[in-house]
């Protein structure tokens, strides 16, 4: 459904920032980009999104480059949810999220009763009916992050591409967001590709792994593969124990970081 192939990107020339990357997803699963500080896992984004253009290589939509997507068609289909922590906006929730139909309302044309109820349809989904009517100032990280995600639901994308919606949040929120995004992909069979500093949420959501690591380090797969003791050292230089236990038939795992490894020091 979509796809980066062979894509190398540079900010400065013989810089490499990444190199040769590939990956690919289907409708309705999951990508986890995971990867140090600095490796590059936002730039990754931007060049899906085509907000900086590869220097080689292709982001495919139904094998179509995304070069030959109209931006107003592409932006229908394709989602994207920032950090809350850049967002200051003196708006209401219900604004807010109709700012998410603002293409398909218009520039000059008010919002009709149609945008109402489908930009109200979104606050539901996310679960912050009781916020409707408050300013976006007057909430906290975690809501503003769920506000974000309905705007970003609100034209029933087919990809939901969200960069580190979880850092910044206590873990009830963390939980909240990735319940959420679990209910998403499930209803609306969303593709969700998602950008996290932490391994556990990967684990969680499951679906594929896109690894980043210094020196061109790169893994693509299942995440449930991928993820181990030996990724997290050899990308995080992180000693770490992966624990698994069983919940209602289904095996979960997640690891934890123990130490700094030797072999990085
Ligand atoms: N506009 C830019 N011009 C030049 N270099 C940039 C630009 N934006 C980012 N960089 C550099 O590119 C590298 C990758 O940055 P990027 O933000 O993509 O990494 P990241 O993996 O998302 O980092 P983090 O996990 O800390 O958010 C970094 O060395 C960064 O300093």
């Amino acid at each position: 459904m979509i796809e980066m192939k062979q894509a190398s990107f540079e900010y400065k020339k013989n810089q490499p920032i990444f190199q040769e990357v590939n990956w690919e997803l289907s409708k309705g699963e999951t990508l986890s980009i995971l990867g140090p500080n600095g490796v590059g896992k936002t730039t990754l984004i931007k060049c899906l999104l085509g907000f900086q253009s590869l220097k080689s290589g292709n982001v495919l939509m139904e094998g179509i480059p995304i070069s030959q997507y109209a931006p107003k068609d592409f932006f229908q289909r394709v989602s994207y949810v920032p950090q809350a922590k850049h967002i200051i906006f003196p708006y209401s929730v219900l604004d807010m999220v109709l700012l998410g139909r603002a293409s398909s309302i218009g520039i000059y044309s008010k919002p009709s009763s149609k945008d109402m109820d489908i930009a109200k349809e979104a606050i539901r989904k996310v679960g912050i009916e009781h916020l409707t009517h408050c300013s976006t100032r007057q909430i906290s990280g975690g809501q503003l992050q769920l506000v974000l995600m309905a705007r970003a639901i609100v034209n029933q994308p087919e990809v939901l591409v969200l960069d580190e919606p979880e850092s910044n949040l206590d873990m009830k929120n963390q939980l909240m967001i990735l319940d959420l995004l679990e209910r998403l992909r499930e209803e609306m069979t969303l593709t969700i590709i998602i950008n996290t500093h932490y391994p556990n949420h990967a684990l969680r959501l499951g679906g594929k792994a896109l690894l980043l690591g210094q020196n061109d380090q790169k893994d693509f797969g299942d995440a449930h593969q991928f993820i181990n003791d030996d990724t997290i050292r050899r990308y995080f230089h992180v000693d770490s124990q992966m624990v698994e236990w069983r919940e209602e038939e289904k095996k979960h795992q997640r690891i934890f970081p123990l130490r700094i490894s030797k072999e990085a020091v």
